[in-house]
């Protein structure tokens, strides 16, 4: 069964109230007080700053946070690209470049005068490193929209079956998840896994250059396809069946676990103290989750950024035939909790649209063409933002006007009107998604929290709540970081518990509300949509 860190296990009212009125406890220098499991909160000292890094698929940024008298500030020390890099047809992330990123925060923090006391990465999910048994990284890490797992997912399901790989996971079917990928591997009889030792992935990685430990984290963990949710561990079966060996994956830490400080090494080459590292809700998305300043227990999410990701929180994983029929996936949260969620394409076809845009020479900012959408002709186009062709890398407007075509639908024909295309039908996949939601969990929302640096497009906010028909609440920009911040401050006894860290984000951080608009319109729409699409719930 999985063991809770201190302090997360409060899903549901148990939270221990954290008095201040022991001052025996005021030691702003032995925080490792705090550590020790002294839940005496600090008498409203000002304590040293965090450092969150969160990587995305398209660039990272290292936050620092300071918790002031209930009032989260935040300064981004610094922010970086994460650039894949292609050889030959392989796609790979450029892991040193990343961790060399990471080492750049830490300076920078430094000769900012900073003291940090502790720090925490999340990233992107699915992908991993293999070490060897030098503790070497045995090679690049695969990009998850590398095409070398074309085909292995329907193979794999075709032997294994649908039901039982969901029965035993949880999780949706997408081809990239970490489980196709290895199959991949096993399938290529790939030199890789004859060496390797350790699997770790992307956040674990880079936490055991900084530290030297290895450890495996929960929400990242249960991305992979083959964490089993019911038996709280690796499934065995799983990987058995895909014809990998269960000792190249170690123990499964929960988020708020404190998983070793600064190596030596790095200390010294930095001229740094040996800051704690915790383990938080590693897997991005699961931070974002963390930091939806939800009021209301059961409250809808949407994370909005290359990918668009939208569920709700629950206890248990629901993992019957309507969640797998309907593919839904169960990540681990914090606190035990699970986040049942959809993938949904996302803003990933407008970044490659305007990325094949500029390759043409033809160059507008996001704000512009943003602007140019809104003047463009409504629902003139739509699509299914999460059509199989819209996954890899490449020319989106052609795509677009191919399923366009294909669909008996006008194509759009400036960028303009690709835009709208692409903001149009992700609101609308948005509605589609909140109901399957509301169908699966029984609960019915009052509204959309949306969160990330998607949020930024005002009229994608404002185009989702038409669809919806309900309010949607943007903020924070920053969720995955702010949620990994707050997992750092729980664990360290800042905060009681993610309740406690909501109420905070929402208070340092309001929110921009849009309400619906133009429901007849997108009433209209909506039905076409799910014609035009084939989408039937
Ligand atoms: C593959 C994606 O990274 C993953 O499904 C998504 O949840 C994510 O991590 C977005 O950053």
């Amino acid at each position: 069964m999985r063991e809770l860190p201190p302090r997360f296990n409060s899903r549901r009212g148990n939270s221990r109230k954290i008095s201040a009125s022991n001052p025996a406890a005021c030691a702003p220098q032995g925080f490792e007080a705090v550590l020790a499991g002294d839940d005496e909160r600090l008498g409203g000292f000002l304590l040293p700053s965090i450092l969150a890094y969160d990587l995305g698929a398209s660039s990272g940024r290292a936050l620092l946070g300071r918790l002031n008298n209930r009032t989260i500030e935040v300064e981004e020390v610094h922010r970086f690209g994460n650039d894949p890099v292609v050889v030959g047809d392989r796609m790979h992330w450029d892991i040193l470049r990343l961790y060399h990123d990471i080492k750049q925060g830490l300076l920078k923090a430094k000769h900012a005068g900073e003291t940090i006391s502790s720090l925490a990465i999340d990233s992107w999910a699915v992908d991993f490193g293999l070490v060897g048994r030098g503790g070497e990284l045995l090679g690049n890490p695969y990009h998850y929209r590398d095409r070398h797992t074309d085909g292995v997912m329907e193979r794999t399901m075709e032997r294994l079956t649908a039901s039982r790989i969901f029965g035993r996971s949880g999780i949706q079917f997408l081809p990239f998840n970490t489980i196709y990928q290895l199959a991949a591997l096993k399938e290529a009889d790939s030199p890789l896994l004859e060496q390797a030792k350790h699997f770790l992935m992307i956040p674990d990685l880079l936490r055991y250059f900084l530290t030297g430990e290895m450890h495996n984290e929960f929400s990242n963990a249960t991305t992979t396809q083959f964490y089993n949710p019911v038996l709280g561990g690796w499934d065995a079966e799983l990987l058995a069946d895909i014809g990998i060996s269960p000792s190249l994956f170690g123990n499964v830490v929960q988020p708020g676990t404190r998983v070793g400080q600064l190596r030596a090494s790095l200390t010294e080459e930095l001229g740094i103290d040996a800051i704690p590292v915790f383990a938080v809700a590693e897997h991005d998305t699961g931070s974002a989750v963390a930091a939806v300043p939800a009021l209301e227990r059961d409250f809808a999410y949407l994370s909005c950024g290359t990918w668009s990701l939208m569920g709700t929180e629950v206890d248990q994983p629901v993992m019957g035939e309507l969640a797998q029929t309907l593919n839904f996936t169960n990540e681990g949260g914090v606190g035990g909790t699970f986040r049942l969620l959809k993938n949904i394409m996302g803003l990933w076809i407008l970044n490659e649209s305007h990325r094949t845009w500029e390759k043409a020479g033809l160059s507008y900012s996001f704000p512009e063409l943003v602007a140019l959408a809104e003047k463009a002709p409504a629902f003139r186009s739509l699509i299914d933002p999460d059509d199989p062709m819209f996954l890899h890398a490449g020319d989106m407007p052609s795509r677009i006007a191919n399923y366009c075509e294909r669909t008996g639908q006008q194509a759009p024909q400036s960028p303009g009107e690709f835009v709208r295309c692409i903001l149009e039908s992700l609101a609308l996949k948005y509605r589609y998604v909140l109901e399957l939601t509301e169908r699966l969990s029984g609960k019915s929302f009052s509204g959309l929290h949306m969160v990330g640096g998607g949020i930024q497009n005002a009229l994608l906010c404002q185009w989702s709540a038409n669809a919806i028909g309900k309010p949607v609440w943007a903020g924070p920009v920053e969720g995955s970081a702010l949620g990994n911040l707050a997992v750092q401050w729980i664990a360290q006894g800042e905060l009681s518990d993610i309740w406690e860290a909501r109420k905070v984000i929402r208070e340092s951080f309001p929110v921009t509300v849009y309400e619906p608009r133009d429901g007849a319109q997108w009433e209209d729409a909506y039905g076409r949509f799910r014609a035009l699409t084939g989408l039937s719930k």
